[in-house]
């Protein structure tokens, strides 16, 4: 059995119910169950920072599925709840990232796991930490407590 952690974000439209919605679409696939849940956050954009504020969760993931069935599902997700990609870090209404599968490292042309930018995102670290407070970056063996530091400002319980 895979265990994967997925980071959620929306800052378009009803933020809550598309975090809901994909939620719910993740729960209807086969062969993957949505485990746990963790809190949501309200998020200052970090990136492209000239857009709305975003809602962030984690989700974790219990699947015999591999990591690029699982990413397949991340996008018809998105597609079903109307993402338009207009411009790479610009607004969207819904957002799945696979952050951690397994302890695995994966470099593919369309999936690199762990996700290379989670450990300079409080918006991904501190919702991640819930659910593995104890946890550690695959790649480099820091605990994502230790990448949280100092990236609180702007991430706050919604
Ligand atoms: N706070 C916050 N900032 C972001 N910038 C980008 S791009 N994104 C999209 C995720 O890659 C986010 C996000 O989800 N939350």
């Amino acid at each position: 059995m895979n265990t994967a952690y997925l980071s959620l974000g929306s800052n378009l439209g009803d933020r809550y119910e598309m975090l809901r919605d994909a939620i719910q679409l993740l729960r209807q696939q086969t062969g993957l169950e949505v485990s746990r849940l963790s809190s949501i956050y309200e998020t200052d954009p970090v990136g492209y920072t000239e857009q709305a504020i975003f809602l962030n969760m984690v989700v974790e993931i219990k699947s015999e599925l591999c990591a690029e069935e699982i990413l397949f599902i991340c996008l018809e997700t998105e597609q079903t709840l109307g993402r338009i990609r207009q411009f790479r870090w610009g607004p969207r209404c819904i957002d799945l990232d696979i952050l951690l599968f397994n302890d695995e490292n994966i470099e593919l042309e369309k999936l690199t796991v762990p996700h290379p930018r989670m450990h300079e995102r409080g918006f991904v670290l501190f919702p991640l930490i819930e659910l593995v407070p104890d946890g550690v970056h695959p790649l480099t063996g820091v605990p994502f407590g230790k990448y949280a530091e100092g990236q609180k400002e702007g991430v706050h319980i919604w």
